[in-house]
């Protein structure tokens, strides 16, 4: 089962209130289709025959609050247009950028599942904007272009269950700096939900994250077989996790070669089992939600 070579329809939502993601995707070098909706009556028209389903729908946090608590609301959200996508793009590659991921993509998921249309393969949870902090962070302390200060970033997309595999970067650094760095990239959400006030989280980061993901799934698409993005995927990498975000190859069918972890150090190996149970639980409670609804 391949996409079109070509990609031709792209359906963003919410693509009217989100125009940084919109902006950053007319970049793309596709004559791709761009298509939104403002209502549940609109949805059938925008994602029949879409190729990819970006999801950035849902409210965000305001200060104090975790991405779990956006759960009550978000899930909902995802799963109407889950299941408006099982139903008319059965075979899109369904982006998930609503909170909380680690719960969200299971959603999606179930919802495929229960429509007998679930492909592994082309689900992500887009986590793009962790390696970018990470990248940022890092080069803020060692210098350098965060282009090319690249990090690892693996887990989920929430707190302590965001694990960057600094010991995997060419830099050195010392305890203090290794976990001030963690505590950052882990909590990098939280400053700007800090610092924006009340009026939401990293709106435009996001967009261009989400920009950078669905370029990336593009080039994949169009033959590009370099392409490696982190993402959060169903996954066998860590046992007893049915999703974790790693360092993914993209294909023309979606999910290529997951890659392993590769070698933690200590340190990593405490953050990753911190991060399991956490992750665990965020997981059945995605996978809960659709199967007792
Ligand atoms: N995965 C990631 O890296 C990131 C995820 N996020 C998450 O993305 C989501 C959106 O954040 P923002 O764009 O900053 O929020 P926002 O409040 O600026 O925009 C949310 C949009 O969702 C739309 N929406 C709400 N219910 C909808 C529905 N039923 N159908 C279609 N559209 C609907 C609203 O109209 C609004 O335009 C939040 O859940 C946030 O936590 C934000 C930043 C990074
Ligand atoms: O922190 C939030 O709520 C939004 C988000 O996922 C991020 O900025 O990484």
């Amino acid at each position: 089962m391949k996409l079109n070579p070509h990609v031709t329809k792209l359906a963003l939502f919410d693509i009217v209130n989100t125009p940084g993601v919109a902006a950053d995707l007319s970049h793309i070098n596709t004559p791709a289709k761009v298509t939104g909706h403002k209502g549940a009556d609109q949805l059938g028209d925008a994602l029949t025959g879409a190729d990819i389903v970006i999801i950035p729908a849902g409210v965000p946090r305001k200060p104090g609050m975790t991405r779990d608590d956006l759960f009550n609301t978000n899930a909902n959200i995802v799963k109407t247009l889950a299941e408006g996508a099982a139903k008319h793009s059965p075979k899109a590659f369904v982006c998930v950028i609503a909170n909380p991921v680690n719960s969200t993509v299971p959603i999606v998921a179930e919802v495929f599942k229960k429509h007998n249309v679930f492909d592994p393969k082309r689900l992500f949870g887009v986590t793009t904007l962790d390696v970018v902090r990470a990248s940022t962070f890092v080069t803020d302390i060692k210098g350098g272009d965060p282009a090319r200060n690249k990090v690892t970033v693996v887990g989920g997309h929430s707190g302590v269950t965001i694990l960057p595999l600094l010991s995997q970067t060419e830099h050195k650094f010392t305890q203090e700096e290794l976990e001030a760095l963690t505590k950052r990239i882990q909590f990098g959400g939280d400053e700007v939900v800090k610092a924006k006030d009340g009026l939401g989280s990293a709106t435009l980061s996001m967009a261009q994250a989400g920009a950078r993901f669905a370029n990336a799934l593009i080039k994949a698409c169009k033959g590009d077989k370099t392409v490696v993005e982190p993402t959060y995927v169903k996954s066998d990498v860590v046992p007893g996790l049915e999703y974790f975000a790693s360092n993914v190859e993209l294909s023309e069918e979606g999910v290529g070669k997951i890659h392993p972890l590769g070698t933690l150090s200590q340190y990593e190996q405490k953050l990753l089992e911190a991060a399991i149970p956490e992750l665990k639980s965020n997981i059945a409670k995605g996978v809960n939600f659709v199967k007792g609804n």
